[in-house]
């Protein structure tokens, strides 16, 4: 059985290989051991800290086999994004260039250069190691955050985003950075992502092209990945779309991928999930929950089969389960349906 919890510092090895694993492109686990060692001590702190209102936390989890001990993967909230370092994305925008003397209607799109997600939560850094994907440790890994949201709102923005990974080859080179590259930069995509995955994001306020972008003015090959997301990203894209995730025309500045987001309030799970009471109990229910427990500092969370007495508002768990979230008979849960 895999269970989410926070991540701890004996979790630094698990989280290089998970970086070394997730391969280009895939901006918040740079293979950088300062960085990593950075981002397991911040999120210890974030799960530690009493928050009444979203900040500068990062909280990072991982998905243990309980049986094994392993590390199957991770999965993060940040609870304010673009509050000590700023956060650029670009903005699709239509513009209409008409004439009506010589019969001329052009509708061309426009980047423009922005921090317009600056204060909102973003999911971020999910990643499900290779041979334990598939069967619903994905879905346990991408939606006990909006668990999380449902029980925690305090600790995060109303509005809710994710940066989708954008087209990249098996080296690491992106069409859209190509042609960035050729016009305003000189170094790599892989550096560029780099540098932003360690915090180093100096440059692209130095570098970035200010002033809007006219779309039809890029190669045909950057254009064609605009708001496209990388292959290994889209089970992680159609989750978010059937939890109400949807792109308002937002791309990453880097590979160009899509940005997706949806209030709080509107989260599918965070809609459906419920409270209920523990009971520690043999049952045959076979429907497929993703149930949590309520402590924000030891959370945890599973995908499990649980009886939903909806009358004495229980939820009949395993003894299994039980123990996989910290539970005893009486404590609170929050579920969801799978
Ligand atoms: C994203 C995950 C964790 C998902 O795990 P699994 O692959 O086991 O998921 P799954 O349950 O098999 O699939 C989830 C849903 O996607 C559907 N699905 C599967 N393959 C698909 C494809 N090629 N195109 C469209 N949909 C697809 C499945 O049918 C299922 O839909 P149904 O629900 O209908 O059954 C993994 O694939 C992974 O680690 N990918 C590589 C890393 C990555 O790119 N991560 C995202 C980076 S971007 C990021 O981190 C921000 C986003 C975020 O944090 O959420």
């Amino acid at each position: 059985m895999l269970v989410i919890r926070p991540i701890q510092e004996s979790d630094f090895d698990a989280l290089m290989l998970c970086a070394e694993e997730s391969g280009h492109g895939f901006t918040s686990l740079p293979v950088d051991e300062e960085m990593l060692k950075g981002r397991i001590s911040h999120s210890v702190e974030s799960f530690k800290k009493a928050v009444t209102a979203p900040g500068t936390e990062g909280y990072l989890m991982v998905a243990e086999d309980t049986e094994t001990g392993e590390i199957a993967g991770t999965t993060g909230i940040e609870a304010a994004i673009g509050l000590d370092n700023p956060f650029y994305s670009y903005h699709i925008s239509k513009v209409v260039h008409h004439s009506r003397r010589l019969n001329v209607h052009n509708i061309v799109e426009v980047l423009t250069f922005g921090n317009d997600y600056t204060g909102a939560t973003e999911v971020c850094t999910l990643f499900l190691r290779p041979e334990f994907r598939g069967g619903l440790n994905g879905k346990l890994l991408s939606k006990c955050r909006f668990l999380m949201l449902a029980e925690f709102p305090e600790r995060f923005s109303d509005v809710i985003f994710a940066e989708m990974r954008g087209v990249s080859d098996e080296n690491g080179n992106s069409p859209f950075w190509a042609w960035l590259k050729e016009h305003f930069f000189s170094i790599d995509f892989t550096l560029a992502d780099y540098l932003t995955g360690i915090g180093q994001k100096g440059f692209i306020a130095d570098l970035m092209p200010k002033l809007p972008i006219y779309v039809n003015l890029l190669s045909e090959e950057a254009r064609a990945v605009i708001g496209q997301v990388h292959e290994k990203t889209r089970p992680a894209l159609k989750m978010l779309e059937k939890e109400g995730f949807t792109c308002r025309g937002h791309v990453d500045i880097f590979d160009a991928g899509p940005t997706v987001e949806c209030l709080r309030q509107n989260i599918s799970s965070v809609r459906r999930s419920f409270t209920a009471t523990a009971e520690i109990t043999d049952h045959s229910s076979a429907q497929d929950y993703l149930i949590s427990n309520t402590d924000f500092a030891g959370f945890r969370a599973t995908a499990a089969k649980i009886g939903v007495d909806q009358e004495r508002n229980r939820a009949l768990i395993s003894k299994e389960v039980a123990n996989a979230l910290h539970l005893v008979d009486g404590d609170s849960v929050r579920l969801v349906s799978l």
